[in-house]
């Protein structure tokens, strides 16, 4: 009999010896970890404890004092082919989703206009804007303006973004900010989508993250001590 094997999940990404230090302290300290296809890493610690500055350098945003970042490139035709992200950055760029603190979303246009501007932009998805718009539950308010939103609305019509991309790597800081209860739910519902599809998602998040518990939810926690732990 033939003993039976779970597939390995692919590699993603790959953290080496991340140091980070701001205004002369030090934030982490050789932080290195694995984020394979399927993975939901939550980061999570203290205000000011380095959750964003973590997550702008995995995106490439800004530069660790010392480590680097590996991506799984298709640059070259081996099986695993790590690269670094300040190698091959337009094809990184390709492969990652970033939805930081701004919004990215203009005031002055539509809620439509918007997500059309996220189409051109980033965008990919054959499913397009009208069902973005039904996904974030925004129906009904497609002319209105972008500055006439209330703060969730304005906030889902960002998250729209999530729906429209086709980018493996998610890098997702505060998704569920002034999102209402059936918001998270449903946000929930897509990070777990996109993880059974073979995606991966780092988040921060001061959210209980209960829908995802039982699934390959991991968490990075940072803290004023510097002691990192991950597990
Ligand atoms: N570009 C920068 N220049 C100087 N200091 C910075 C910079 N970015 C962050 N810091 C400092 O680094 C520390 C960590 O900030 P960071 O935003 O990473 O924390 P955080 O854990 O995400 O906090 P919060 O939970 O409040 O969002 C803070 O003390 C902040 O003032």
């Amino acid at each position: 009999m033939t003993p039976s094997t779970t597939p390995k999940a692919s590699l993603l990404l790959s953290a080496k010896n991340l140091t980070c230090i701001r205004q002369d302290r030090l934030l982490f300290d050789a932080l290195s970890f694995d984020v394979f296809a399927g993975d939901i890493i939550q980061v999570e610690g203290p205000n000011g404890s380095g959750k964003t500055s973590l997550l702008r350098i995995l995106t490439g945003l800004s530069q660790p004092y010392e480590g680097q970042v590996l991506f799984q490139s298709t640059a070259t035709h081996n099986k695993e082919n790590l690269q670094a992200i300040t190698r091959y950055r337009e094809e990184y760029q390709q492969n990652l989703l970033y939805f930081g603190h701004l919004s990215g979303i203009k005031g002055e246009m539509t809620v439509e206009e918007n997500l059309n501007f996220n189409i051109a932009l980033h965008g990919d998805n054959a499913d397009g804007q009208a069902q973005a718009l039904t996904n974030v539950n925004l129906m009904g308010f497609e002319d209105n303006l972008a500055s006439n939103l209330s703060a969730g609305q304005h906030r889902r019509t960002a998250l729209a973004r999530l729906y429209q991309s086709n980018a493996p790597i998610w890098i997702l800081d505060e998704p569920f900010t002034a999102i209402d209860k059936q918001g998270v739910s449903d946000l929930e519902a897509l990070f777990l989508a996109h993880a059974q599809r073979g995606g991966c998602i780092i988040l921060t998040t001061h959210q209980d993250l209960s829908a995802l518990a039982n699934t390959q939810l991991k968490k990075i926690t940072l803290d004023y001590s510097n002691d990192i732990a991950f597990d």
